[in-house]
């Protein structure tokens, strides 16, 4: 009998939940047991995913607890916002435990998640118990969660990049703007105007400017990493490539600091994280340069002029930003390496 952890993937046809199933195939603790579907129970994975011919010859599965809980011992739910909201809980109450990657059980308070979200929030009871796995900045917490709430795709990118700043009282927080761009990936696997190719083919475009779901999240982290309140700017971009988000934040110091201290601070901060790279002096990050991987490089600019920082973060959006900072997140909370099923560099060029 195999000794590896069983997990079940709900959302497996779309994209985080494909890549779930690629960062999954090599874990070395873990096998694949169920691949989930509410739509496309019965037929092959292979069929809507050629790439997985004769690597994965599963049929998918419906949605079914009692099911789920003989198959597997972790679940990833990967389905649209509003889906964890109910299945979360009961799949907690089975005995399963959870990674979620939707924002369903990121924010706090019900009452901005319907704002923000526009859905019913879950119970407060699992909220509370929903550990936010921003892997490097809480992994104290995630190690034996039973619930795990992974971070969006900008959060992650935005906080790697601020949370230094802000936890060594260095920021000034009323400064902060944050100035995001991602790959057309990060709006799934469905079809919409917004991905159409010739609607985004050499185009640049800002959208939800002000109204970003995003927004209620960094501000959360940052405020509980600051011991206060703190609102931030936040503007989204969509830029026409498939993977990869990069983040340039702006921020005003409280008081003189040179590049190479803020650069150390960093590099003390991160420590023994394998997964947050800081660029030396003068070196800046691209998104090309972490594509397909759980990467996220960071690399910091001091203006002595105005006393701003620049500070440019870059992940890729399915892996850091959802697939792989969840492996990251399960590994943790089983105990194992924090980069099994991970160590693999990036696709260059
Ligand atoms: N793409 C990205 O970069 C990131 C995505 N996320 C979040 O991850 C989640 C999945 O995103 P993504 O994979 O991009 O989206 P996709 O649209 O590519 O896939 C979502 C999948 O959810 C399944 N689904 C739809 N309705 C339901 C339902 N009622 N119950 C269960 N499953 C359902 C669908 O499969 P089926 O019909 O077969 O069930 C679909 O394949 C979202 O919450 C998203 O916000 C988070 C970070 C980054
Ligand atoms: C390009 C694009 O459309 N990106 C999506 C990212 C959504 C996402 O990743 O969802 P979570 O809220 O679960 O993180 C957006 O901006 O809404």
């Amino acid at each position: 009998m195999s000794t590896k952890l069983r997990a079940a993937i709900i959302g497996s046809t779309g994209y985080g939940g494909v890549e779930l199933i690629r960062l999954l195939l090599t874990h070395p603790h873990v096998e694949i047991t169920s691949v989930i579907s509410s739509s496309s129970a019965g037929t092959p994975i292979a069929d809507g995913y050629p790439h997985l011919n004769q690597i994965m010859t599963d049929l998918l599965d419906g949605i079914d607890v009692d099911q789920i809980r003989q198959k597997a011992d972790v679940v990833f739910i990967a389905a649209p916002h509003g889906v964890a909201v109910e299945l979360a809980p009961k799949l907690i109450d089975a005995g399963l435990k959870v990674i979620d990657i939707s924002g369903d059980f990121r924010l706090k308070s019900g009452d901005v998640y319907e704002k923000w979200y526009k859905h019913k929030p879950a119970d407060p009871a699992y909220v509370a118990k929903a550990v936010y796995g921003l892997s490097e900045v809480f992994a104290d917490e995630v190690r034996g969660a039973e619930l795990i709430s992974n971070p969006g795709c900008f959060p992650t990118a935005t906080l790697l990049g601020l949370i230094p700043l802000v936890n060594s009282g260095w920021a000034e927080l009323s400064s902060i703007i944050i100035d995001s761009k991602s790959g057309v990936s990060g709006a799934g696997r469905g079809l919409s105007l917004s991905s159409h190719y010739s609607e985004i083919n050499e185009n640049f475009l800002a959208y939800k400017v002000n109204k970003h779901q995003h927004t209620p999240e960094i501000e959360q982290t940052l405020s509980r990493v600051a011991g206060e309140d703190v609102t931030v700017t936040f503007t989204t971009h969509l830029v026409p490539m498939t993977r990869g988000i990069l983040s340039t934040m702006y921020v005003t110091l409280k008081e003189k600091h040179t590049e190479d201290e803020i650069l150390e601070l960093f590099r003390q901060y991160y420590e023994g994280r394998r997964f947050v790279r800081i660029r030396p002096k003068g070196k800046y990050p691209a998104t090309k340069e972490v594509w397909g991987s759980n990467y996220c490089d960071i690399g910091v600019s001091l203006d002595e002029r105005t006393g701003r920082l620049t500070v440019i973060s870059v992940i890729d959006n399915v892996v850091k930003g959802a697939a792989g900072q969840a492996v990251q997140n399960l590994n943790l909370m089983m105990g194992w390496d924090e980069g099994a099923g991970l160590a693999f560099s990036p696709v260059y060029p």
